[in-house]
């Protein structure tokens, strides 16, 4: 790698959090004193080697001016689009405005506040020398079983090969444009960032993370994720 690789940082935080079902978007309810959103970008700003994050709002989002964050390092902003998928994009295109393309990109939910530092950590150590990049996950717990439209049971799978998928995604910018623009052109929805470099036919690696680093979903995920910043003392 001829330049020296630099590291930034996307957050989607455009969703409406419908499953939540809270008078606000669930990136804006309050967790302590501070707002989900502002505890995932506490979170991305501890890691030094994050040289400036960039913030994907709704055009019309109300809450994001009501903010009082005050970034440590440079904080862009960018339009929020109609899926995830295409906040992230617009994200990224910001970002190739000026970064390089060879620059790392590590996409993290508005929603999961309690990510660990030495996860994101321990994601960039891994991936730094990477062909593709990857994502922090985590190894199933539970038997797996497949079900049939009836909701019967039809086979149970090996769970040994079987991983939930968190954030930070970490892939370099002109993987991931490309990856986020041929799944827009063949209408293909994407879940998340390795989805879509899975479709360029590569194999983002797999980084085991902690099962804290949960997404706000549901209304009972927000207590659960003030306990978890409780126990690392972020609260
Ligand atoms: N058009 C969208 C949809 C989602 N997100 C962001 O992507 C992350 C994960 O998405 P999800 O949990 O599905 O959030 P919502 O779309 O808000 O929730 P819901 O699907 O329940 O409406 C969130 O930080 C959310 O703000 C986004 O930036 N743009
Ligand atoms: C990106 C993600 O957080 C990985 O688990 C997830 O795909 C977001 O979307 P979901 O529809 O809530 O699974």
């Amino acid at each position: 790698m001829s330049h020296s690789q630099r590291y930034w940082a996307v957050v989607p935080a455009a969703g409406i959090g419908r499953r939540m079902g809270a008078e606000v978007p669930k990136q804006y309810l309050p967790l302590g004193r501070q707002t989900v959103l502002e505890h995932t970008l506490d979170a991305l700003y501890e890691e030094p080697r994050i040289q400036a994050v960039c913030v994907v709002h709704a055009v019309d989002d109300p809450y994001w001016k009501t903010l009082r964050y005050s970034a440590p390092r440079p904080l862009i902003e960018a339009p929020g689009g109609a899926e995830r998928s295409d906040s992230v994009l617009s994200g990224i295109l910001n970002l190739l405005t000026q970064a390089h393309p060879d620059d790392w990109v590590l996409v993290h939910d508005a929603a999961r506040p309690c990510l660990r530092r030495e996860d994101i950590a321990n994601l960039m150590d891994t991936l730094t020398e990477d062909e593709v990049g990857g994502l922090l996950a985590v190894p199933t717990r539970d038997t797996m079983k497949e079900a049939d439209d009836q909701g019967r049971v039809v086979a149970t799978l090996d769970r040994s090969v079987i991983w939930h998928a968190l954030t930070p995604q970490m892939f370099r910018l002109q993987t991931l444009h490309e990856a986020l623009v041929r799944a827009r052109d063949d209408a293909r929805p994407v879940t998340d960032e390795a989805f879509a470099v899975e479709h360029l036919g590569l194999k983002p690696k797999l980084v085991e993370g902690h099962a804290d680093n949960l997404k706000i979903t549901r209304p009972e995920d927000l207590a659960l994720a003030g306990f978890y910043l409780q126990q690392q003392e972020r609260l």
